[in-house]
């Protein structure tokens, strides 16, 4: 299926969810992604702001873990076409921005290279790692700006059908996460 038709199909599947099922799947979704990976002391993640109101998997929980455990937590911010990387603490002032997607108020870009894992929103994975997001390319715009930083996927839904029109700018994931299993792509 084209990126076009998946995205409304998966925006639709993402509606029909209830507010508990979201909180429930993400908190599955992290609970997977912090058996499989062994997360430690000041590695750096590069996650997102969730916003409930798009139903997006929810990363507050998570972002609270890595502060009390030490992990330093980087946001993006958008920038025109691309995305600044901020790094926020527990006490980092945020602010909504007219996309209506939390940011920090600050822009101080970290201007990090490399992070430990960039948790990536999106609306649809396949079993290759091409993913579907809202369709600007920014994550894929984020990923050609950073170096072996493995980029891992949440999403509620697994892979199912394939994306056939995949051009020269889509990055890969390296991991899936879904609220029952983690995928691997590729030879990691
Ligand atoms: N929480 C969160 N933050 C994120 C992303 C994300 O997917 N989720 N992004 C991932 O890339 C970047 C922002 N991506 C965006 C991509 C498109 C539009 C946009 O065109 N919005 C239109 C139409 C929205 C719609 O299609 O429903 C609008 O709001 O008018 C906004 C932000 C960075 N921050
Ligand atoms: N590295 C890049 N440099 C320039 N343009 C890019 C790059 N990556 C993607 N684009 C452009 O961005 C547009 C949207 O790309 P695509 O449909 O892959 O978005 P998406 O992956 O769904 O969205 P997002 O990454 O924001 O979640 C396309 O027109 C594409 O050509």
């Amino acid at each position: 299926m084209t990126k076009t038709a998946l995205r409304k199909i998966y925006r639709e599947k993402r509606k029909a969810l209830s507010l508990n099922e979201i909180s429930q799947f993400s908190e599955r979704i992290f609970e997977n992604f912090i058996n499989c990976f062994d997360l430690k002391d000041s590695q750096k993640i590069h996650i997102f702001l969730s916003v409930s109101k798009l139903r997006e998997v929810k990363t507050k929980s998570f972002i609270d873990y890595c502060f009390q455990r030490n992990i330093r937590v980087f946001v993006p911010k958008m920038m025109g076409d691309s995305l600044i990387s901020v790094e926020i603490f527990p006490e980092t002032e945020l602010e909504i921005n007219s996309f209506g997607i939390s940011e920090p108020r600050t822009n101080a870009d970290s201007g990090e290279k490399f992070f430990d894992y960039i948790i990536t929103p999106l609306l649809y994975c396949d079993e290759f790692g091409n993913r579907v997001g809202y369709g600007k390319g920014f994550y894929d715009r984020l990923f050609t700006q950073v170096e072996n930083s493995l980029k891992v996927g949440v999403n509620f839904f697994p892979p199912d059908e394939i994306i056939e029109n995949a051009d020269k700018h889509d990055v890969p994931l390296d991991y899936l996460v879904t609220p029952d299993e983690v995928f691997s792509f590729g030879t990691l």
